[in-house]
């Protein structure tokens, strides 16, 4: 049985709609509720913490697996094992990325340019501290508990924060200097739980699970009928995974074809269909793909 900590804050939404698709749905009496539970064999307590704390308390085994950025593994220099990266952010399925940012006016083209005690806020002090010695830069790195982006170029000369769009540092007249780390949200675990045989299979199947729910975004079941006459022609423009499935209806005259396909192009793909001869044709969400 699992003790599962998963992420409060931006990830939080982004976490338990993943987890609903996966068919692990997180039970909380309210979002107050930071004592949750999973209807599911293999877990036995839910627990919603900062995802800034998460490494740590999986390194100290207080949880068995979790949810966090590598940002934060990195940041707090975790010895965790990943079980791989879960491909969603906040507000996209893209990674967020830890810059370093001046305001479009500063004089600095490169970390190597800036001046022997510039200052710079950040959320990161540990990971900026490794960046800026790798440079060989002497700065006066100042901790930062959010708004980052608001602090030049009057309390701080420069910052080092999170961007998933890069629309905070847009209004607020900033530019990347440089990318420290590209962080993805991932799956973690207490390094002596990974290694306990029954803990790791139930790892293994929680991983599988959300995996396949994530797999699944943005792709659809096409069903549809054809004529035998105009199957190659229907074929020719049905996109797979591998090669659609065709079977032979009663009687001999026509084909059933279904396929996995993109849902972006749906919309020119099923007029095309038709075009092409094919009827009946049934688009059909998917909630999992398992290799
Ligand atoms: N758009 C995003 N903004 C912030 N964090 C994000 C975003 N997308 C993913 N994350 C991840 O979420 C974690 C930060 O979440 P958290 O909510 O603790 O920070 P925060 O958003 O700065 O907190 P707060 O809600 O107090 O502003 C990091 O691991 C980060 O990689
Ligand atoms: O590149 P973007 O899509 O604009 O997202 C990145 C911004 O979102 C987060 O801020 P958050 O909402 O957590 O507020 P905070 O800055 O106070 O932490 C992060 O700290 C960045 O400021
Ligand atoms: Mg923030």
């Amino acid at each position: 049985m699992l003790s599962l900590v998963l992420p409060k804050g931006s990830l939080e939404k982004a976490t338990l709609e993943l987890f609903d698709a996966a068919d692990l749905t997180v039970r909380r009496s309210s979002d107050r509720d930071y004592r949750a539970s999973i209807d599911d064999p293999r877990i036995e307590r839910v627990r919603v913490l900062r995802p800034q704390e998460i490494p740590t308390y999986l390194e100290q085994g207080l949880f068995d697996l979790g949810i966090t950025g590598r940002d934060w593994i990195t940041e707090t220099d975790s010895d965790v094992v990943s079980l791989g990266e879960l491909k969603y952010s906040k507000a996209t399925s893209n990674p967020v990325r830890v810059i370093m940012a001046v305001p479009n006016d500063a004089p600095w083209q490169s970390v190597a340019d800036l001046p022997e005690g510039v200052r710079i806020s950040t959320e990161f002090p540990e990971m900026t501290r490794r960046f800026l010695d790798r440079h060989g830069v002497k700065a006066k790195v100042v901790p930062s508990y959010g708004a980052t982006e608001a602090k030049v170029p009057d309390i701080v000369d420069a910052i080092v924060d999170l961007t998933e769009t890069g629309s905070s540092l847009r209004k607020n007249g900033l530019r990347i200097l440089d990318t420290l780390l590209t962080s993805y949200t991932e799956l973690v675990a207490n390094r002596e739980a990974y290694e306990d045989d029954e803990k790791r299979a139930a790892m293994e199947d929680v991983a599988l699970l959300l995996q396949g729910a994530i797999r699944a975004r943005g792709n659809v079941l096409l069903k549809l009928n054809v004529a035998q006459s105009d199957l190659p022609g229907v074929l020719d423009i049905m996109p797979a995974m591998s090669s659609p499935t065709v079977t032979a209806l009663a009687g001999g005259e026509a084909s059933a074809v279904e396929s996995v396909v993109p849902k972006r192009g749906v919309n020119t793909l099923i007029p095309a269909l038709k075009a092409a001869g094919a009827h009946d044709i049934l688009e059909i969400p998917i909630s999992k793909i398992v290799d």
